[in-house]
């Protein structure tokens, strides 16, 4: 069988192939070379990418086979997200990969901006030796405002503190005690411009942020302010920056990001106040070698049909290993669930019982949607979209957990209510050291049959003989039976019998029995492995 082919679209570290491993077919393209990179999505299960690499919604029409879309780094603003969780497709990153170096960066910055290194650098290779043209500030008892206390804020605090700065921070979702415990006072945006000495930015880009550093703000900073942005372009406006830069409103500015990347013909670059690096946050070994690594282990996980703990369109979570066993068995039980319901549904209730409800247990969940659509829609079907399908078709999905299980240790079962008002329900266990994947209950029958490949189902009404009768049948079409069970409420009453076969039945074999037995249901369910 051909390897799924892993494709690379931006330089990684050497660490992301050896970390992939010998499973895959790995291939190399430029991401910025669109016509290339359409072409080469085509076959891949797995792309790689950092931030230069568009993954709007058109390339990710192109994947067709795409499983994953991995970000080496932090930032998404290049993935389409909503397009990727439609069509299925699995989008993770670094989250915390590169936090450190980024944090290292931004320190560098302030201290280049307060030091004038880069400036100096470049004199003396020009054979100059200015000694007061560069005197600097000390940043010791200097205010200076951090924007967003988060993962990079937080690294840039507890660094500056050693400094002995004083520290100010405005970020509307964090606690004034998480701040207090960093030793920074959090003030409002406009206290912040108003007292820093220097200020650092470290936010995400939204609509809300952008711009959030325009005219408005300068006007109201200290002539002295040096401001950095390590985080995204167009959180400070590049107008406004160049009108306040070059008219010295503020002292100076280092941007390591940009509105466009690169920044073609941007008059910023004519500044002498202003310190530039392209996009160098993530660029050191140790955030490559880290976020490389992360994402191929993630690649490995999502391409095994595993949750991933850094996937950030679906709602997983981290999985317990007692819960683990139980995922493969509700996706089958989703596909028993739409096997028996032959209709519209409307409403799904995904039931835990036992031990295992006491633990976080979302992703059974997952695995039952799943199972319900697999064999229902033409899309290829994953943990990521099959909660939009369900919302999609209005169906209402609810979690119920209970740890009281009366017969089994751990039960699940899939309940759900059609829209002609019929009910269909069907229960799935694990027994024995060998955790044998069972069907132990349908529509209110107990039965109790391993899950095989092929289902029969059959409702009829009970009487002597019947088994012969449809066994007849199975035998003469050439069909072994592996399994079965009867179950029925009483004597002479309806009975329901489930079968499971070695081979799918041949066209007309369901027709006879069911003309035979005089069945109210006989349906094949059969299962599709993931
Ligand atoms: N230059 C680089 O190479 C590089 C590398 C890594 C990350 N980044 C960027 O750095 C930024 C910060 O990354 P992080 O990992 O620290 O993110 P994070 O999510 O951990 O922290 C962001 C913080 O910003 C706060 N915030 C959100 N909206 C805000 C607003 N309107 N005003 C003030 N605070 C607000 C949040 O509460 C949060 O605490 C991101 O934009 C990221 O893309 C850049
Ligand atoms: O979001 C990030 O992780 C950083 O901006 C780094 O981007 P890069 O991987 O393109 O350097």
């Amino acid at each position: 069988m051909a390897k799924p082919v892993v494709l690379i679209a931006e330089e990684l570290s050497p660490a992301t192939v050896e970390a992939l491993g010998p499973d895959f077919d790995i291939r190399s393209v430029d991401g910025t070379d669109r016509p290339a990179l359409l072409a080469a999505l085509a076959e891949a299960s797995a792309v790689l990418i950092r931030s230069a690499t568009k993954m709007d919604e058109e390339a990710i029409a192109a994947g067709k086979q795409l499983k994953v879309i991995a970000r080496a780094g932090v930032g998404l603003d290049n993935v389409d997200i909503k397009a990727a969780t439609t069509a299925g497709v699995m989008v993770v990153n670094a989250p915390t990969s590169n936090v450190i170096s980024a944090a290292e960066l931004a320190v560098g910055h302030i201290l280049s901006l307060a030091r004038f290194i880069p400036e100096a650098n470049q004199s003396m290779k020009a054979g100059e030796w200015k000694r007061s043209k560069y005197t600097g500030i000390e940043l010791f008892e200097k205010t200076i405002g951090i924007v967003g206390l988060g993962r990079i804020g937080t690294l840039v605090a507890q660094r500056l503190a050693g400094f002995g700065a004083n520290l100010i921070a405005y970020d509307p979702y964090v606690t004034p005690t998480r701040a207090q415990q960093l030793g920074v006072q959090v003030v409002s945006l406009d206290e912040l411009i108003e007292q820093s000495d220097f200020i650092t930015i470290h936010i995400p880009k939204t609509p809300e942020t952008t711009g959030l550093f325009g005219a408005a703000e300068f006007a109201k900073a200290k002539p002295t302010l040096r401001i950095v942005n390590c985080s995204r372009g167009g959180i400070i406006d590049e107008e406004a920056l160049f009108e306040a830069l070059s008219t010295k409103r503020i002292a100076a500015a280092g941007l390591d990001v940009f509105v466009n990347e690169p920044p073609k013909d941007s008059p910023l670059s004519t500044l002498e106040n202003i310190v530039l690096t392209p996009h160098l946050g993530a660029s050191t070994d140790e955030a490559q070698e880290k976020a490389g690594v992360s994402v191929a282990k993630s690649v490995r996980l999502a391409l095994d049909g595993e949750l991933v703990p850094d996937a950030v369109n679906v709602a997983g979570g981290v999985i317990d290993e007692t819960v683990r066993p139980g995922i493969p068995l509700m996706e089958k039980l989703g596909q028993v669930f739409s096997g028996l319901a032959q209709g519209p549904v409307s409403s799904v209730d995904i039931e835990i019982r036992g031990e295992i409800a006491e633990l976080d247990v979302k992703v059974l969940k997952l695995a039952a949607l799943k199972g319900i659509f697999t064999n229902v829609v033409s899309e290829s079907v994953s943990y990521v979209n099959a909660p939009l399908l369900a919302e999609q078709r209005g169906i209402e999905v609810r979690l119920v957990t209970d740890a009281v299980s009366d017969e089994y240790r751990n039960l699940l079962t899939i309940r759900g209510g059609l829209t002609d008002g019929t009910q269909v329900s069907v229960s799935g266990t694990l027994t024995g050291t060998k955790q044998v994947e069972k069907i132990v209950e349908i529509n209110g029958y107990d039965v109790e049959l391993p899950i095989a490949k092929h289902h029969i189902v059959m409702v009829y009404t009970d009487r002597p003989g019947i088994v012969a009768v449809f066994g007849k049948e199975f035998g003469e079409a050439g069909i072994n039976i592996a399994g079965m069970q009867i179950s029925r409420r009483a004597a002479g009453g309806q009975a329901l019998s489930v079968l499971t076969i070695d081979s799918p039945a041949p066209d007309g074999l369901l027709e006879a029995v069911r003309s035979a037995i005089d069945a109210e249901v006989l349906q094949e369910i059969d299962i599709t492995e993931a």
